[in-house]
């Protein structure tokens, strides 16, 4: 209130000169601009009419009259011959009908018709590409120079980089070109391109690109060109400028067209209109394609068709007054963060996700966008209360650019991935180096159910033929299925009204079920797989829960020293983590899991559904090397106690109890360095480190009082003798027969020696029968084979 009006605008002008000097320099200069071209765009408009209002502002050096900005990248300058000149803009505005809406583009071309006195001028029409403008100068056909448009009388010279583009001829093809030749265009990134760039460096936690045309302009303005050469840049040719010894038609899109047949790209959008209502009717055309197109367009560009009308309109001080870039509606946007969430994949992975104050991008209300994972919100500093710029470009989902440090509120905290799913609240764990947390809670988390679903019935878990994707989606969808134990409880009209549902969703019921008739094969073979699947082993059981980080060799590893699930899920990690190639990680999301109530529930009632496992056995004797009380304590981490000193006390100490029992002094006396003991004493003394050493204790030498005492025959009846199979078996399959053989302790090899116990043939035994035949091997059927499984499996 203090001020004068006169000083107000006076100071405004000041400020947004101010701003858009930054952020130009930003931009041109830097590659890396820190305010939206929506947020440039408006700040220029009025500072425009700032200065219409007080011509005394409008100085020759105001950022409103000039092109660009000087570029100093450590690049040769390179002089244009034809300045290099920017576009008049035409935004949308309020209004009932198209020449309000548009009424920037409708006095656009009012001017052209009563200037040049013509009615419905042709116009040349073109997609206005977001990328980085450029000349490329050809003598006698050969590409000799490129540079950047700079301030538009001088720009940069990027020659080598620009050799390095695919899309540039480095020779021109035909003949009738002129001896010198000018061409204007964009250098551009195409939307794939910088897509897998920024996976890319997410992945590795190097710095993303904001957008395509920073990439394509950070890229083409590096030193060095092998980096440009490794950055995919494309380039689309507009216009030309400097010609000399040689003709070109009399339109520029004649011009154009010629330009195709001497070797540039010009993008297929290209096109002529006639009039207003013709250019209105491009730009929506194009306008509707925008999401489609493999770049960035930030608008189209009309231009006078033929040179004698251009030469007629001439130029004001920084635009040709016979051309004008239509713009389409921004595709970054500022807004405000109101939360930061987590969503849950389907396969449980956890994505950061903004929560925005809705905003319109390119079009759309926006109200999330992705924040890709931890290690970009870390990255970026994204904070509840922050203002950001957000992207949405073509189908990819809107993301999070950049946060706006000035504009950040007090007091607010730096985001931090949380410890639990927010669906099923299990532990959200990551792997060592990998970008992605994940949900550990794969059977109980109902984000997960449908890929809990698809996994646990996959040919390599359980082998439940027939459960695909669709089937799994109707039955997660309509609520038969939660858990894989719920696949045990389904009933013939569960599948059938399943089925039902799923049709009438779909619009897919078949005509003979409209005509009454039901079809129930494919629900019985379904019941009978299910139930075939309750003859399972072990390892493909602890396979298909999809335990993290559980593979199939981890399944057989756990099987193969623990013998069975009762010992496997009892095993807290300390003592998991014995077991050759399973680390602490690993023995954690085991244990973790088994530990969780609701997969225990879900064990329970796919043990109580009737499955059993042909391969349980005893723990290995190899156990009793690898347990002791040291292991236990070296995980615990007390300080100053390394492997030395936990091997010494587990020596003279069998239990947590007997350690605790006898006291510092003892273990002194042992040989433990007083300095450990302190240290030992001081840990040992609170309750929350003794009980799960305790509990990890108990385990322990249960599991050793589990392994029998004498390895006699029934550890592994067949141990030392090779079986080979062929034919086809009539009640098993190869596999299956190949694993129960192997879980007896047999060798079952591809080819039949002199070393065969016995060859199984089956059904249309071949080649292997006759050599068994011919070495005088014992020959077996199935039914041999069978007797034999049941002899030894039963015992075990
Ligand atoms: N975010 C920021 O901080 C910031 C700063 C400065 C500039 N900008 C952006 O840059 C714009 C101003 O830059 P400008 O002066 O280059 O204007 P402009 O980008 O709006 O228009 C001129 C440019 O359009 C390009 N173009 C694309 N297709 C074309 C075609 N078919 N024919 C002719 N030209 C075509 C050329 O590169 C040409 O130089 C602003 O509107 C803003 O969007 C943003
Ligand atoms: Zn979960």
């Amino acid at each position: 209130m203090s001020k004068s009006p006169a000083h107000d605008w006076r100071d405004r002008a000041a400020e947004l000169r101010e701003k858009i000097e930054r952020a130009n320099h930003q931009y041109h200069v830097l590659d890396d601009p820190e305010i939206t071209d929506a947020e440039y765009d408006q700040a220029i408009r009025e500072l425009e009419a700032l200065e219409e209002a007080h011509p005394e502002l409008a100085t020759p050096d105001s950022p409103t009259r000039r092109v660009g900005a000087r570029a100093h990248g450590g690049f040769a300058e390179v002089r244009h011959v034809i300045p290099m000149l920017s576009l008049s803009n035409a935004f949308e505005q309020e209004g009932d009908n198209d020449r309000e809406r548009f009424r920037e583009v409708a006095e656009f071309e009012r001017r052209i018709e009563q200037s040049l006195d013509r009615r419905s001028p042709v116009f040349s029409v073109e997609p206005k590409l977001d990328g980085l403008a450029i000349s490329l100068r050809y003598e006698d056909g050969v590409f000799v120079q490129g540079a950047t448009r700079g301030d538009g009388e001088t720009g940069e010279d990027v020659t080598a980089n620009l050799r390095t583009v695919r899309a540039i001829p480095l020779r021109l093809r035909g003949t009738d070109w002129p001896s010198v030749l000018e061409v204007r265009g964009e250098v551009i990134m195409l939307r794939k391109d910088f897509e897998a760039f920024n996976e890319r460096a997410r992945t590795h936690g190097d710095k993303p690109l904001a957008n395509p045309r920073n990439g394509a302009a950070g890229s083409l303005r590096q030193l060095d060109p092998a980096i440009t050469a490794r950055r995919k840049l494309s380039f689309y040719a507009y216009a030309v400028g400097d010609v000399q010894g040689g003709e070109l038609p009399q339109t520029h899109s004649r011009t154009l067209a010629k330009l195709r047949e001497w070797g540039f790209p010009v993008s297929p959008e290209v096109d002529t209109a006639k009039g207003f209502d013709g250019l209105i009717a491009y730009y929506r055309r194009i306008g509707e394609k925008r999401d489609r197109l493999p770049y960035d367009i930030d608008g189209v560009v009309y231009k006078l068709d033929d040179y004698e009308g251009q030469r007629a309109m001439g130029f004001v001080s920084r635009a040709p007054r016979w051309a004008i870039a239509h713009k389409f509606p921004a595709q970054e946007q500022t807004t405000t963060v109101e939360a930061i969430e987590i969503n849950i994949g389907r396969t449980g992975a956890a994505t950061p996700l903004a929560r925005l104050k809705p905003v319109q991008v390119a079009g759309v209300t926006v109200s999330n966008a992705t924040l890709h994972n931890a290690d970009q919100v870390a990255r970026l500093d994204v904070r509840v209360g922050d203002t950001v710029i957000v992207r949405r470009a073509g189908d990819v989902i809107p993301e999070v650019v950049r946060v706006m440090p000035e504009l950040r509120p007090p007091h607010t905290k730096p985001w931090h991935m949380p410890s639990h799913c927010p669906v099923c609240g299990s532990a959200l764990l990551r792997e060592e180096g990998e970008a992605a947390w994940r949900c550990s809670g794969g059977l109980i988390c109902a984000a997960q159910r449908k890929e809990a679903l698809i996994h646990f019935a996959a040919r390599r878990a359980m082998d439940i033929e027939g459960i695909g994707e669709r089937f799994v989606d109707a039955l997660v969808d309509f609520g038969y299925v939660h858990t894989p134990a719920d696949l045990y409880k389904l009933t013939l009209d569960d599948f059938l009204e399943m089925k039902r549902r799923a049709d009438d969703r779909d619009g897919t019921t078949p005509e003979t079920v409209k005509q009454g008739k039901v079809a129930t094969k494919w629900a019985e073979n379904l019941i009978d797989a299910i139930e075939a699947s309750k003859h399972a082993t072990l390892p493909r059981f602890l396979f298909g829960l999809g335990i993290m980080h559980i593979g199939e060799s981890t399944a057989k590893t756990l099987v193969a020293w623990l013998g069975s699930l009762a010992v496997i899920r009892r095993m807290p990690a300390a003592v998991l983590r014995v077991l050759p190639d399973i680390g602490n990680e690993v023995a954690m999301s085991i244990a973790g899991f088994f530990a969780q109530e609701g997969n225990q529930k879900v064990v329970d009632d796919l043990l109580a559904s009737g499955i059993r496992f042909s391969d349980e056995g005893h723990p290995s004797p190899k156990l009793r090397q690898r347990l002791n009380l040291a292991v236990l304590l070296d995980t615990a981490g007390v300080n100053k106690l390394g492997p030395k000193s936990t091997k010494l006390l587990a020596e003279h100490f069998p239990t947590i109890d007997k350690l605790i029992a006898a006291g510092p002094a003892h273990w002194v006396t042992a040989g433990l360095p007083s300095a450990a003991a302190t240290n030992l004493e001081a840990f040992l003394s609170h309750d929350k480190n003794v009980a799960p050493l305790r509990a990890a204790d108990i385990a322990m030498h249960e599991l050793l009082d589990a392994i029998p005492k004498s390895s006699s025959a029934s550890a592994a009846p067949l141990e030392g003798q090779t079986v080979v199979l062929t034919g086809t078996l009539s009640s098993l399959s190869r596999d299956e027969a190949k694993e129960r053989l192997e879980a007896l302790g047999a060798k079952v090899a591809g080819s039949v020696s002199k070393k065969t116990q016995f060859v199984v043939a089956g059904e249309a035994a071949g080649s292997k029968l006759d050599k068994a035949q011919e070495l005088g091997v014992d020959v077996w059927d199935e039914a041999q084979l069978l007797a034999l499984l049941a002899k030894h499996e039963g015992g075990a």
